[in-house]
């Protein structure tokens, strides 16, 4: 079982790149800057001198991209709903309801929910910014970040521009929704991102290992553009001390993507992506966090109750406990009859 979390081999290490004072310290768990990767669940390695010296490095290494790269598609980075989603998806989040989300969203299996979300002509658009930021990052021979330390392809949105769009995507059209289907893990409390795309390939990554995102809630759309294989598959969802515990056979779920559908889900439902076994495939990723979450739950022992194992955990002590109960209660009458 992998922690999704930011890159951090020495080779890829942004730090490092800049020829730093390299010491490995340990990042111990840390509560993040607003647009920053969190580290929260996981302790990370990194070759900095220090944890503040990391961000400030992230920040010039942005900074650098944002003065140098031209983006290809102004009207990207900027959010312009009627031309990024369908009106259904448009429809239910101006309506705002509950039952509106209901009506555009399928729960394929308990806890992943799947629906229309992009229009074909954003998916393309952002297809080619992509491509466009790639062939930038080849001919100038800058080295970049990858989303995580799961990939050696794929993009850091945020990191060229987009960050303020996704923001928007995040706090105006996901959090409403997760509000409503995951407020356990903080859904309505959604207030720092990790925006990026990922990559599979012949030539790219081939698929990707069993995991947790570091993330409350996931947002994942298949932006294309042909490809073969390439599947989700979900294994429940858990907690900290119970990530690496068996899979119930009801927990078992796979999904194939479809261009412009999306698959809202929690970071702690453990998934990975099957082999892409022709074509391409690239997929938007929003890992979306919620601060007040993760401060209440260093305090709280307690709250876990999203946790399938934690759940039958607590089913198997109370069907315990009534066992126990109704056998004293059978001895007691048993003495009184006899
Ligand atoms: O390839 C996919 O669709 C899954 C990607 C994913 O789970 C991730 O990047 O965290
Ligand atoms: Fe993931």
């Amino acid at each position: 079982m992998k922690y999704g979390v930011p890159s951090r081999k020495k080779e890829e290490c942004t730090a490092c790149n800049f020829d730093y004072q390299e010491r490995t310290v340990l990042v111990l768990e840390t509560t993040l800057l607003k647009s920053f990767y969190a580290w929260t669940t996981t302790r990370t390695i990194y070759h900095v001198s220090s944890f503040q010296d990391f961000v400030q490095r992230h920040r010039e290494y942005k900074k650098m991209i944002m003065l140098n790269y031209p983006p290809l598609h102004k009207e990207l980075y900027t959010m312009d709903a009627a031309k990024f989603f369908v009106p259904s998806f448009l429809k239910a989040i101006n309506d705002n309801t509950e039952e509106s989300f209901r009506s555009i969203m399928t729960e394929s299996s308990p806890g992943v929910y799947t629906f229309e979300m992009l229009q074909p002509h954003f998916c393309e658009l952002l297809l080619s910014e992509v491509d466009n930021f790639e062939r930038w990052v080849h001919e100038t021979k800058f080295r970049i970040m990858r989303p995580n330390t799961m990939n050696n392809y794929g993009a850091v949105l945020d990191d060229f521009g987009l960050e303020t769009m996704l923001d928007k995507l995040m706090e105006d059209f996901i959090c409403p929704i997760s509000g409503v289907f995951f407020p356990e893990v903080g859904g309505s409390t959604l207030d720092s991102h990790h925006g990026f795309v990922v990559e599979y390939g012949m030539d790219r990554d081939v698929e990707l290992g069993f995991h947790v995102d570091d993330s409350e809630v996931t947002l994942n759309v298949c932006l294309g553009e042909q490809f073969g294989g390439g599947d989700l598959f979900f294994r429940g969802v858990r907690c900290d001390k119970h990530v690496h515990s068996g899979t119930q056979s009801e927990e078992i779920f796979d999904y194939s993507h479809v261009p412009g559908r999306a698959v809202l889900h929690r970071g702690r439902h453990r998934h990975g992506a099957r082999a892409t076994t022709s074509g391409q495939r690239v997929n938007l990723l929003l890992w979306c966090r919620s601060s007040v979450f993760r401060e209440l739950k260093k305090y709280k022992k307690e709250f876990s109750s999203w946790c399938g194992e934690c759940q039958r955990e607590k089913k198997e002590r109370q069907r315990i406990a009534v066992g126990a109960t109704k056998l004293e209660l059978f001895k007691r009458l048993q003495k009184s009859t006899s």
